[in-house]
C-alpha cells in the first residue's frame, strides 16, 4: 500500500450471507483527488464505501483511510472523514446553526474556531442568510447543501458523498457540483463519491466503474473515453430491424435500438458516414456521429448501458419481491 494515499484498499470484500456485495476490490485514491464510484443500483457502491466509513466490517481484505486501518483504527478513521448520505440525517427541529453546532461538539472542534468555521462552510453552500432557520422548513437541495457543510466542519481529510445528488432537480446538482469544485480549490481534502450519473462523473478526477461487486476499470474520463476509441453512430430510418441485419450483413456490425434510433459504434464515424449512404441499401432519414461518452465506456467495459443495467436491477428486484409474496 502506497503511505500517503488518502485510500487505499487491498483485496476488499462484503458478503451478505450468500450475496457478495463486494468482490474482492483494489484501488488508491490520490490525495487531493475527486474519485468517482460509478455503477448500476446494487454495484456494491454504498457497501464500499460505508465499508471506508467503518459503518461495516469488511468480510475480507483490508483498507485504510487517510493512513489508517478501517477495522483496527476505526476512531482515527472517524476523525478524519466526512461523510454526506444519501438520507438525511439533521435534526428538522433544530435550526441550520444548530444542527452544526451540535456536530462541532460531537466532533470536539476547538471552542475558539467553532463560530467561524460555521460560518464559513455555510456561506460555501450559500446557507449563512438561513442560519436560523429550522431545517424542517428546507427544500431537499438546501438539506442537501446544508448536509454538505456539516461533512466539512471538522475539517475532514477526506469527504465521503454517497450519491449526493441523488433525487435533486437539475439546477441544484449543478449548483452541488460547484460547491464540490469550489472546496478542492479552497480545501485540502480529498473527496471520495459514488453516483450513477454519467455527466457527473465527468468532473471527477479519476473513476472506477464498479459492476456486480467488481472494478472493472479505473482511470480519467477522459482516458477512458479514449480507451473506448469508436465513435457513436446513430441512424434513424424507416425500419429498425432491416437496418440492423443490413449493418450486420453488409458491413458487420452489431447495432441496437438505443434513445429510439439505430445505435452502433465504428471507428472514424464521419468518414464512415457516406459509405453508410451508398451502401447500408435502405433509405436514412437522419444520422449524428458523436464522440464516445461515459455511457460507452461503460458500455464496452460491461457490456451494457447504465440504465439498462439499472433496468436489470430493478427487474431482479421485482423478481425477488413476487417470489416472497
Ligand atoms: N445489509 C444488507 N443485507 C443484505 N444484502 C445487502 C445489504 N446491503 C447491501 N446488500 C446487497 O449488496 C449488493 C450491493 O448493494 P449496494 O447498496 O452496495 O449497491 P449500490 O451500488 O450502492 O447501489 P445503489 O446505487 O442502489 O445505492 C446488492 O445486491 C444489495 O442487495
Amino acid at each position: 500500500m502506497t503511505a500517503d494515499a488518502a485510500v487505499s484498499v487491498r483485496g476488499l470484500q462484503k458478503a451478505y450471507g450468500k450475496v457478495e456485495a463486494v468482490k474482492g476490490v483494489d484501488f488508491e485514491v490520490r490525495p487531493g483527488e475527486v474519485f468517482g464510484f460509478l455503477g448500476p443500483n446494487g454495484a456494491g457502491k454504498t457497501t464500499t464505501i460505508n465499508m471506508l466509513c467503518t459503518l461495516v466490517n469488511p468480510t475480507g481484505g483490508s483498507a485504510t483511510v487517510a493512513g489508517h486501518d478501517v477495522v483496527k483504527e476505526r476512531d482515527e478513521v472517524r476523525r478524519n472523514i466526512g461523510l454526506v448520505f444519501q438520507d438525511p440525517t439533521l435534526d428538522g427541529y433544530l435550526s441550520a446553526e444548530q444542527n452544526l453546532r451540535f456536530h462541532a461538539e460531537l466532533y470536539g472542534v476547538p471552542k475558539n474556531v467553532v463560530a467561524d468555521r460555521i460560518r464559513k462552510v455555510m456561506e460555501m453552500v450559500a446557507l449563512w442568510d438561513r442560519k436560523d432557520a429550522k431545517v424542517m422548513t428546507f427544500s431537499g437541495g438546501m438539506k442537501r447543501r446544508l448536509e454538505i457543510a456539516r461533512g466539512l466542519l471538522h475539517s475532514p481529510r477526506v469527504l465521503f458523498l454517497d450519491e449526493p445528488t441523488v433525487g435533486l432537480d437539475p439546477q441544484t446538482r449543478s449548483a452541488i457540483w460547484g460547491y464540490i469544485n469550489q472546496l478542492r480549490l479552497m480545501e485540502d481534502i480529498t473527496i471520495f463519491m459514488t453516483t450513477h450519473y454519467m455527466d457527473e462523473a465527468e468532473y471527477c478526477d479519476r473513476i472506477a466503474i464498479i459492476d456486480h461487486g467488481r472494478i472493472v476499470v479505473i482511470d480519467s474520463p477522459e482516458a477512458l473515453k479514449a480507451s473506448v476509441g469508436e465513435d457513436r453512430v446513430q441512424i434513424q430510418t424507416a425500419d429498425d430491424s432491416a437496418a440492423i441485419e443490413a449493418l450486420r450483413e453488409r458491413f458487420g456490425l452489431e447495432a441496437a435500438v438505443r434513445e429510439g434510433a439505430v445505435t452502433f459504434a465504428v471507428a472514424s464515424g464521419e468518414e464512415f458516414v457516406p459509405r453508410l449512404f451508398a451502401e447500408l441499401g435502405m433509405p436514412i432519414k437522419s444520422v449524428s456521429v458523436s464522440r464516445p461518452s461515459l455511457d460507452d465506456v461503460f458500455m464496452s467495459y460491461t457490456g451494457s448501458t447504465i440504465r439498462d443495467a439499472e433496468a436489470g436491477a430493478d427487474t431482479m428486484t421485482w423478481m425477488r419481491a413476487m417470489a416472497r409474496r
